[in-house]
């Protein structure tokens, strides 16, 4: 029997052999376009023949690549990515001619190297092109789920979600217990989510809220792997051969899932027929039903625009708090002044409520200070729907875009010590209530224009409330080396969504217990 290292080498001999070939016949057949050599492109950095700016990506971490390529080449560049153009934009300015000036020309999403294993592919909102089923379902969400009406009637769910959550993690510090903080507030996000969308409360012992996390978890992942493997040109085949079984499986299980919230949803529509307490799903099912709406949609395209909700809804909210509850324990004088600030607002009596959160300016200073430096979405992909020039140089028809709202947010000439944490800056000194940063295009985690994020205002309230509670509640305590002055480690995980590398753990002390 052949040795593990044999197989080893047998196989990357092989790929080699088909890396070379592959190269060959592309450099044989494939003739440079004539029209690229006459557009007035935007600057690029040394390229190499075939793998273009390849080389200067690094696998998996694509925010870092694009952020060492704006800081080295600057702010507008054309990229090429084996045969993947892609224009970089790490500038306000031209932030604005995206998200606002030519917004309706990049408002559609590059074709999802997803589209026929994952569900999160093109059958999908947010991969949507910008045509009528994208934009039927966008005032759907805004009107039916997302607005502020929406919000509002969601309140209590967010109340007993926020609660239990902080009950936990009491009831944790009681037992002297070491918390996965990551793992809560994801738990957190995804039965809100869970409960607005779909009425199905998720609770510790429900493993169907489990599912749907680690489906989610794997997607991601997948969704990762597989757009670094579409960006290979030629070797793209080989990234969707090692994927493409565990993608079917994934998009086979959440469809099993969702069929059968699905189901239940059906049954309960044909037993009442009132119009109290609809959920997201009852509305989706009511239009899919409807032979007078205005847009037929398929029963394929509400599960994935469900999937799509708990994709873009759930870890980016979560992972955002877990940065902002790792920068407070590495910044204790902030954890003060935003606790003073809660207890001169709410008392000591009672535990922070949604209401109280436009009165305290420091908790969402630390929430857009957490967004400025952790977007989690760190940048926003578009298209170009047809020819343009921005900046006086030429975009051709189709051309990918990434909106670099990572640089963006980090840039030194915008921010003063940009990489510090420091939620003063969002205050307003003389008046310490907060700023309306972001009108300049500078402050963009959400993305812009009517294909920026519909669920920012439900996030912000949301994280602002969930940050207030535990920092009303409870001291959070590290575990390390170094004692009681142990660090929380701020490495970012590999991966397309801006994550930590390593899980929060804490060590919870209860300062206040609202339940007692
Ligand atoms: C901290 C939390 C969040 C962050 C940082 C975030 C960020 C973003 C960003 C950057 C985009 C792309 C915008 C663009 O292209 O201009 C986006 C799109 C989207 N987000 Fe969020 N998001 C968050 C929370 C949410 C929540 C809570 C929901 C809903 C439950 C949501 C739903 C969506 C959807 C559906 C899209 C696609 C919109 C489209 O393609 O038209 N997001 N988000």
């Amino acid at each position: 029997m052949r040795s593990i290292s044999e197989i080893k080498n047998y196989m990357l001999w092989f790929l080699l052999l088909w890396i070379f070939s592959a190269f060959l016949i592309r450099f044989i057949f494939n003739k440079p376009r004539k029209s690229s050599a006459i557009l007035h492109l935007p600057p690029s950095p040394p390229s190499l023949p075939i793998i273009g700016h390849l080389h200067h990506l690094r696998p998996l971490l694509l925010h870092k690549s694009f952020h060492n390529l704006f800081c080295e080449y600057g702010p507008l560049l054309y990229l090429r990515f084996g045969s993947y153009p892609c224009l970089l934009v790490s500038s306000p300015s031209v932030a604005e001619e995206i998200f606002k000036n030519q917004d309706a020309n990049f408002a559609s999403r590059p074709i999802s190297p997803l589209d026929d294993c994952l569900i999160f592919g093109n059958t999908g909102f947010v991969t949507a092109p910008y045509g009528d089923y994208w934009r039927f379902m966008k005032k759907l969400s805004v009107t039916e789920l997302l607005g502020t009406q929406q919000i509002e009637r969601s309140r209590t769910v967010r109340h007993q979600e926020t609660a239990r959550f902080l009950s936990k993690m009491i009831q944790s510090a009681r037992k002297t217990e070491v918390v996965d903080v990551g793992a809560e507030l994801m738990k957190l996000t995804n039965n809100i989510i869970c409960r607005v969308v779909a009425s199905t409360s998720c609770s510790d012992e429900d493993d169907e809220a489990k599912r749907i996390r680690e489906l989610l978890k794997m997607s991601c992942e997948l969704a990762g792997k597989m757009s670094f493997a579409n960006s290979l040109g030629p070797f793209k085949k080989l990234g969707f051969w090692l994927y493409a079984k565990k993608s079917k499986d994934v998009t086979a299980r959440y469809d099993q899932l969702m069929e059968k919230l699905l189901r239940k949803h059906e049954d309960k529509a044909k037993n009442n027929g009132s119009d109290d307490n609809k959920d997201f799903m009852d509305i989706l099912l009511k239009v899919c039903h409807d032979d007078t709406a205005e847009l037929r949609i398929t029963r394929e395209q509400m599960k994935s625009f469900i999937a799509d909700l708990f994709f873009s809804g759930t870890s980016t909210t979560a992972e955002t708090m877990q940065w902002a509850m790792a920068e407070l324990i590495n910044n204790p004088s902030v954890y003060k002044i935003a606790r003073d600030e809660i207890e001169s607002v709410v008392g000591r009596n009672r535990l922070v409520k949604e209401t109280d959160i436009r009165s305290l300016h420091y908790v969402q200073a630390i929430t857009k200070e957490t967004l400025r430096l952790y977007p989690n979405a760190p940048f926003a992909p578009r298209v170009c729907i047809k020819d343009c020039k921005i900046n006086g140089f030429d975009i051709p028809q189709n051309t990918p875009v990434a909106v670099n709202l990572y640089s963006i947010m980090r840039d030194p000439t915008i921010w003063e010590k940009p990489n510090e944490f420091c939620p003063e800056r969002f205050l307003d000194l003389a008046t310490s209530k907060i700023e309306t940063k972001g009108q300049n295009f500078d402050f963009i985690p959400f993305g812009g224009g009517r294909r920026g994020c519909p669920g920012k205002n439900l996030a912000y309230i949301l994280m602002n409330t969930a940050i207030a509670s535990v920092i009303q509640c409870l001291d959070l305590k590290v575990i390390g080396e170094d004692g009681d002055s142990a660090k929380v480690n701020m490495q970012e995980a590999i991966g397309m969504s801006l994550a930590m590398a390593s899980p929060l753990q804490c060590l919870p002390l209860v300062h206040f217990d609202p339940f007692c």
